[in-house]
């Protein structure tokens, strides 16, 4: 047994000789090009090929290596056995798993077996950069048989791709964008800042009248579901919505539906912190698809006069072919540099079509200060106007705030809600301002909060009555039949019952035009 350790000994310091000498006369740099050599010619004679995906690529990070690790954690990991890691990712709710450090997973496509290595090694000279490196360097490397790489790629990595966006849009809270930055780009290069977005109205709360509700949510569903019809058609995959009407009567409650209803994110452009068309465009190239790319106010962002009351411009514009301003021309010399065109570039023009599923929504309290251009057929889809509390969103209201439940409910008179019926229309109220009153009497009980609003309600359609016999005597009949022509809720609810009101009778689409005025 002796003679046994003494060999032992004896073999183990040799051994550390050996070794020690090899590090003597061959240098490292050496040692590392002889395993290169070996690595070369073992994977020349090997049925695999070998993919690297890194967390890097050079100045930003990988959209793939991010895209992989979703996936993984999601289909191929927890079926197989390896060793997980556990995240929470920025703004979700939700735990994602992850592949561990030097673990292996085996997964399948189009029935051929792939193999995917989670490979991390400490970073050895960080050298010169921009941003700060982690102390590792990590990487998936995806091992395939040399005969399956044609069936495989690129397949398999757009399959990788999307099903990565789609676990993110379930996994994540969804996320409001704004460039409030006036430009100024992110660590990533991005010009976007992101905030959850956690906003409770959804159409179930929106106070509207249900059948154009209805009519939306359909038009919603089918813009999600129309990827062939589309591709079919050859349009580009977006919709235009334009929501007009006074203020307070839902048109951001109504965006925050939308996006809680198809699970979008949500891009609140603002137009005054964008300097020109040319960052107008980067904006929206760095928008995602399944998104809302939201301008508010539109008539106040941006001065989108009619193209014929343009002040006249200390050079002359460039008249365009069909004899129109030229509006870049004008706008750079009025010493604005974004234009009505570079608008309507970013919303149909070839720029709208970087990226796909995404639906522009504008919003104002004053269509009749828009350009013709922007309302003509085939730029916003859908022209939805916001009209002042009807009866039917009235319930909603009560249902939403006091737990109404119509007639059922006897507790309160039927003569409160007759009552109610009767003034609505006249009292020309937003529903904001009947929120107001619910939230300010909910807890006087049910009878008494539905009381006082029908009182609100009749002071109200009483004050306007005597308001416009006022202004009839003052000679003002005139201004205020103007008024009511431009944008007054009765010429909504004409527009709603399906009149046309924007000059868009070319017939050029018939799906847009059957369901354009809402
Ligand atoms: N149609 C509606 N249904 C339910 N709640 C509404 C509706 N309209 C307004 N409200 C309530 O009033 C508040 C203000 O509404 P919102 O901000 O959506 O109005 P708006 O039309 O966007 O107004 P503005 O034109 O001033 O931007 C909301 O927080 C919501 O509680
Ligand atoms: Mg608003």
């Amino acid at each position: 047994m002796r003679e046994y350790w003494t060999a032992l000994a004896s073999l183990m310091g040799a051994l550390a000789f050996m070794q020690g000498l090899l590090h003597a006369v061959f240098p490292a740099e050496l040692r590392a090009a002889v395993a290169r050599l070996l690595g070369r010619l073992t994977r020349g004679f090997s049925p695999y090929c070998y993919f690297d995906v890194t967390e890097t690529d050079g100045m930003s990070n990988n959209e793939i290596y991010d895209a992989v690790q979703l996936y993984l954690s999601s289909t191929a990991a927890p079926s197989s056995g390896a060793r997980l890691s556990l995240t929470r990712p920025h703004n979700a709710t939700s735990f994602t798993f992850g592949l561990a450090a030097s673990d292996r997973v085996v997964d399948a496509f189009r029935g051929a077996a792939v193999t995917w290595e989670h490979v991390v090694a400490p970073r050895q000279s960080p050298g010169f950069s921009w941003r700060p490196l982690p102390d590792e360097k990590r990487r998936f490397t995806l091992r395939i048989r040399r005969g399956d790489r044609d069936k495989l790629l690129p397949a398999y990595l757009d399959h990788i791709l999307a099903s990565a966006q789609e676990i993110r849009r379930r996994s994540q809270d969804r996320l409001l964008y704004t460039n409030a930055r006036g430009g100024a780009m992110d660590a990533r290069g991005l010009p976007w800042d992101p905030v959850p977005f956690k906003h409770p109205s959804t159409f179930d709360t929106l106070a509207m009248d249900p059948e154009r509700k209805e009519s939306i949510k359909a038009d919603l569903r089918d813009f999600a579901d129309g990827s062939a019809f589309y591709e079919r058609t050859g349009r580009a995959w977006k919709r235009g919505y334009l929501l007009y009407g006074p203020p307070g009567t839902g048109k951001s409650s109504m965006i925050a539906a939308m996006a809680n209803f198809l699970g979008y994110d949500v891009y609140d452009l603002e137009l005054t912190e964008v300097s020109s068309n040319a960052e107008l465009r980067k904006l929206l190239m760095k928008t995602t698809s399944k998104s809302i790319i939201v301008i508010e106010d539109i008539d106040c962002s941006v001065d989108l006069t009619n193209r014929a009351a343009l002040p006249p411009a200390p050079t002359k514009p460039r008249p365009s072919m069909d004899g129109t301003v030229d509006q870049d021309a004008a706008g750079a010399a009025s010493g604005r540099s974004i234009t009505l065109s570079g608008l309507l570039n970013f919303t149909d023009g070839l720029w709208s079509c970087c990226g796909s599923e995404r639906i522009f929504v504008f919003t104002t309290n004053h269509i009749e200060k828009l350009d013709p251009a922007l309302l003509r057929s085939g730029r916003m889809d859908m022209h939805v106007f916001m009209s002042y509390c009807s009866f039917p969103a009235l319930k909603i209201l009560l249902k939403n705030y006091l737990c109404f439940q119509g007639d059922a409910d006897d507790d309160c008179g039927a003569e409160v809600m007759s009552g109610l019926e009767e003034w609505i229309d006249a009292a020309e109220i937003t529903p904001a301002d009947v929120s107001e009153v619910l939230i300010k009497n909910r807890r006087n009980g049910k009878r008494q909060a539905m009381e006082e609003l029908l009182d609100t309600i009749k002071a109200r359609a009483e004050k306007r009555r005597g308001d416009t016999a006022a202004t009839r005597k003052d000679g003002g009949g005139e201004e205020e039949e103007e008024k009511r022509a431009l944008g007054s809720p009765k010429e909504g609810k004409e527009q709603a019952a399906g009149k046309d009101s924007c000059g868009d009778g070319d017939g050029q689409d018939e799906e847009t035009d059957a369901k354009k005025q809402l």
